[in-house]
């Protein structure tokens, strides 16, 4: 009887074999084995889509494949990770994490055809994290088997959380099997326009034979149908069209078909066919990665830390994190300094101060950490080098660079007169102490909160 782990190497061989290496990737390298007694594997996997997939598909490959080979015939459990593990009350089952998750990494982009994809986004490029991670496995079932599973597929979520990243990377990855497909991506408006001037130019025949004969159609922001009467009409009869004929139809929004307002009920019905699946803001890390993958595409050197500053500046829209990036690189490009987290600071300081309070000054903030770590405002502009108050003059230095829009040499001016390189080190001492200090963590956050009351 093979162990857990000699098993598992056994599966993930003969599926790298079997599989692209995007799908091995998501359906494979994503899942834990947990355990493994006499009749039956258990494995954790990251989602409900991934269980669901497993259970449809790959479960019953595994089983039929352990048949052969070991002539044992053994039930696959997938289950999610905070489900409990249904072995565990087995003393025989061993326990082992052999594969950590990892993310997707090699897809190949495919040519252009007229489908207007960008070839930027591509699954090689979406880095996979806790908020988009059902999402992109989604994704990679409809590009891998179009028309079968999910249809239509619907993304919704927030502004900038990638949403057509991942409809472009199912049509490159649809091409890349298939290269005679025919992909066609449109934003609702395009749907919209194209179908209009198809009524002005009376040409909607020629409309309807382009919308219809597609493999794969991808339609983005239909929020935007929303009041437009005919057009739905007209996408409601393409959507049959692709339906029936077992085409793959993929639709994203900023919110759930039946929060669309003015969407007609047959179509939010149809939209419900299938399967929609949100993405959330993603967590720091995620963060990290976008921007570490961005940084390493445009060959840019940008230590660790400055990263995980920038990223902690922008925590809801991926866009506006790549947009900081490029504010961060063009700022320092212009004064002609490395990329530092205190020039990152710099360049994001007008950003944001968006929103914020004006009244926050250098002064209130002495006032609030002073009372904050019970020491004077004395100790905070004066010279002690103890430890009790050296930490809370940087935390208010930190705080002065972050939440006002004053000058380096200002801040040192206020705080006793001292230099502007004593700021900047106070600044990167705690954003450095940020990244592993959880406890400092929350000390800054309950300061910025009390300041922005
Ligand atoms: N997981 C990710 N990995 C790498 N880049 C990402 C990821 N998610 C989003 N991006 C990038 O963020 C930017 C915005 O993403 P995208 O345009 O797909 O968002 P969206 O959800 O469609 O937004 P909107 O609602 O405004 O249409 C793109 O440049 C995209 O490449």
């Amino acid at each position: 009887m093979p162990d857990l782990e000699t098993l598992w190497q056994y599966i993930c061989d003969e599926f790298k074999n079997k599989l692209s290496t995007i799908s091995y990737n998501t359906w494979l390298k994503a899942v834990k084995p947990i355990a493994f007694s006499s009749q039956t594997l258990v494995i954790e996997v990251p989602t409900a889509l991934h269980k669901d997939y497993w259970k449809a598909n790959l479960s019953k490959q595994v089983v039929s494949l352990i048949a052969d080979s070991i002539g044992q015939k053994i039930t696959v459990i997938a289950k999610l990770p905070d489900e409990p593990d249904p072995l565990l009350n087995n003393s025989n089952s061993s326990k082992n994490n052999v594969h950590p998750r990892t993310k997707v990494s090699d897809s190949r982009p495919t040519f252009m055809r007229e489908t207007k994809l960008n070839e930027r986004y591509t699954f090689d490029t979406f880095v996979i994290g806790k908020g988009n991670q059902m999402a992109h496995a989604a994704a990679l079932v409809v590009a891998e088997e179009p028309g079968a599973l999910y249809n239509p597929l619907f993304f919704f979520g927030g502004v900038g959380l990638g949403k057509t990243h991942l409809m472009h990377a199912i049509g490159h990855q649809m091409l890349a099997n298939k290269p005679q497909a025919k992909v066609k991506y449109v934003t609702s408006e395009a749907f919209a326009n194209d179908f209009i001037n198809s009524i002005q130019t009376k040409r909607q025949e020629e409309f309807r034979k382009e919308y219809r004969s597609v493999d794969l159609l991808l339609v983005d922001d239909i929020q935007f149908f929303a009041d437009k009467e005919g057009t739905q009409e007209e996408f409601f009869h393409t959507f049959n069209a692709l339906y029936d004929d077992k085409k793959q139809i993929v639709l994203s929004s900023d919110r759930l078909p039946n929060e669309i307002p003015k969407l007609q009920k047959r179509l939010v019905s149809r939209f419900k066919w299938g399967l929609s699946v949100d993405i959330t803001p993603p967590d720091l890390e995620t963060r990290i990665a976008i921007l570490r993958n961005k940084a390493d595409a445009d060959d840019l050197n940008i230590p660790d830390d400055t990263l995980s500053y920038i990223a902690g500046q922008i925590d809801s829209n991926i866009r506006e994190l790549e947009g900081a990036l490029v504010r961060v690189q063009a700022y320092s490009s212009m004064i002609h300094l490395p990329i530092s987290t205190s020039i990152a600071a710099d360049a994001l300081k007008n950003l944001k101060l968006n929103g914020k309070s004006n009244e926050i000054t250098i002064s209130v903030i002495q006032d609030k950490v002073a009372k904050y770590y019970h020491i004077s405002v004395g100790d905070l502009k004066g010279k002690k080098r103890v430890k009790n108050i050296v930490i809370p003059r940087q935390v208010a230095m930190y705080l002065a660079r972050e939440l006002t829009d004053a000058s380096l040499p200002k801040i040192g001016h206020e705080f006793g007169g001292k230099d502007h390189t004593t700021v900047i080190h106070a600044h990167e001492k705690i954003s450095g102490a940020l990244n592993s200090n959880s406890e400092l963590q929350r000390e800054i956050n309950d300061l910025k909160s009390k300041l922005k009351k």
